[in-house]
């Protein structure tokens, strides 16, 4: 499979010529070649954005629903294909792809609704030959940056609102998951957005985006999901021009479980929350608190649901749990298991690698730790892989303390039957999601958005069209 990058409305080479190949992560094999862009590339996309700005600016906000609808009809009737492209590069199982293109399609839909309703104000003014007015425009043009954990969804949650606003877009996808993103933009092309609205560039490393964009003043904006550490590089370099910037960044989440929960439930929602996409997601949970009264049921019922998971290609039939992104990946994973293990925690699941039916990729063991304590990396880390370190506690007070001491505050869970207490947790928790007896709170209309390092701002729902917009306060004097 040779894809190519999406600039001005041509499928291109890069100007260097040169590509890089993408992996299946469970096979190791190579299923494609991208065009390896440079900073001239990136440059000719931010140019045909840039053009393009001052007549998509202009559209109105039925024309732009309508093209954003006709993607989201697209992308539904594609589904199944683009899934698999997706399971192929990504490595999760098929169902997830399948759920993850759905879930891509539906930011298509709810910014289709939601470009109609970009309203301003009018505010009585301070003198009687006076009129005040407040509309809101589009930022500019948009960068836009995802990750390779959710290689469709998070492409169309920032584009999807950015064209919406009337912005142009200059996406990088991540360079272990490009072919996704390539197909949405066919889908793109088949909508009709006008040349130059919406751009790829594929670059690996990241930073030749990076650099390339920072540097540019005709990108007023990033939009950047990813790691914390990148994050906050862009934030940096983003501040030079004060460019607008969007960050969804890491997650480290608790999930707590009270003695009055219903263990059966909070057991099936810690499986999706904690072994869904092989661990590798924002908002999975990081870190399982248990009331030391039912810890022990807690743990045997989850490891006899988990050591039943079937581990392996996500393309066979049956697989729960696919392989982890890249070998380094799993290293990290393995140093925050062993680091665990050194000061006392011990392994009652899984633990190390694993090799599913002679498959060459990386795959981790779904793992299950007890005796942990909250100072270890495998807490303090986002360990981004499919380990359970189990944490008792013996009060609210204590437990919200605990889960509130690290430096993210992306997504919480707290599974009880009692509503004062999901209450009190929902509001004493430091976190932009928080899950009461939920272990999957994304939905398009709703904010996704982190505290402290996850992150600034949130997409979906109305909330995300508003960092792609500006106010303008018009000041209207009368001749009398
Ligand atoms: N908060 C959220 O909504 C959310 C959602 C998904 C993933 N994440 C986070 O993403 C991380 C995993 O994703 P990842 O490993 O792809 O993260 P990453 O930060 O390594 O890479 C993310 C993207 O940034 C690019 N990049 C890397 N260096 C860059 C630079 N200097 N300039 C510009 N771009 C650069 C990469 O090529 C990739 O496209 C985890 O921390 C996860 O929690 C957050
Ligand atoms: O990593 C991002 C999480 C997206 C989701 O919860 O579906």
């Amino acid at each position: 499979m040779t894809s190519r990058m999406y600039i001005d409305g041509q499928w291109v080479e890069s100007v260097s010529g040169e590509e890089f190949p993408v992996v299946n992560p469970a096979t190791l094999e190579v299923v494609g070649h991208v065009p390896s862009g440079n900073q001239e590339d990136v440059n000719q996309a931010v140019a045909a954005a840039h053009r393009a700005f001052s007549s998509w600016s202009k559209t109105t906000s039925l024309e732009r629903s309508n093209l954003l609808y006709r993607a989201f009809e697209i992308l539904l009737e594609r589904t199944n294909e683009i899934a698999k492209i997706l399971t192929l590069e990504q490595g999760k199982p098929l169902a997830e792809g399948l759920g993850e293109v759905k879930f891509a399609a539906e930011y298509l839909r709810w910014y289709a609704e939601e470009a109609r309703r970009i309203y301003g104000d009018t505010i009585p003014a301070s003198a009687t030959h006076k009129r005040i007015m407040v509309i809101r425009q589009p930022v500019g043009v948009v960068a836009a940056i995802t990750p390779w954990n959710f290689p469709a969804q998070m492409v169309t949650r920032k584009i999807a609102p950015a064209l919406a606003a009337g912005c142009t877009v200059v996406l990088k996808p991540s360079e272990y998951t490009p072919l996704t993103a390539i197909a949405l933009f066919s889908v793109f092309e088949a909508a009709g957005f006008p040349a130059g609205v919406v751009n790829l560039v594929s670059t690996s490393p990241g930073d030749v985006f990076g650099d390339a964009i920072l540097a540019d003043s005709r990108v007023r904006k990033i939009t950047f999901t990813g790691s914390t550490h990148v994050g906050k590089y862009l934030m940096k370099g983003a501040a030079e021009q004060v460019k607008r910037v969007s960050m969804e960044l890491g997650g480290n989440a608790p999930f707590v479980v009270f003695e009055d929960a219903d263990l059966d439930a909070a057991v099936e929602a810690c499986v999706v929350s904690k072994f869904r996409n092989a661990g590798q997601t924002c908002v999975c949970a990081n870190r399982v608190y248990v009331h030391q009264r039912v810890i022990d049921e807690f743990t045997h019922k989850l490891k006899n649901r988990v050591e039943r998971m079937k581990v392996g290609n996500g393309l066979e039939a049956g697989v729960e749990v696919g392989p982890v992104i890249h070998a380094d990946a799993l290293n990290r994973i393995q140093a925050q298991v062993d680091e665990a293990v050194k000061h006392g925690a011990r392994v009652v699941l899984g633990g190390g690698p694993v090799t599913p039916s002679g498959l060459k990729g990386a795959f981790f063991a779904p793992t299950i730790l007890t005796q942990v304590s909250d100072t270890m990396r495998v807490c303090q880390e986002e360990t981004f892989g499919p380990v359970a370190p189990m944490i008792p506690f013996t009060s609210e007070e204590q437990v919200v303390a605990m889960a509130n001491r690290v430096e993210y505050g992306l997504a919480a869970y707290v599974f009880t039957r009692d509503l004062d207490r999901a209450l009190r947790l929902g509001e004493a928790l430091e976190y932009g999601i928080v899950g009461l007896n939920d272990p999957l709170p994304g939905v398009v209309q709703a904010p996704f958005g982190g505290w402290k390092s996850s992150g600034i701002g949130a997409e979906g729902g109305y909330y995300g069209l508003e960092s792609f917009l500006e106010y303008k306060y018009m000041s209207i004097g009368l001749s009398r």
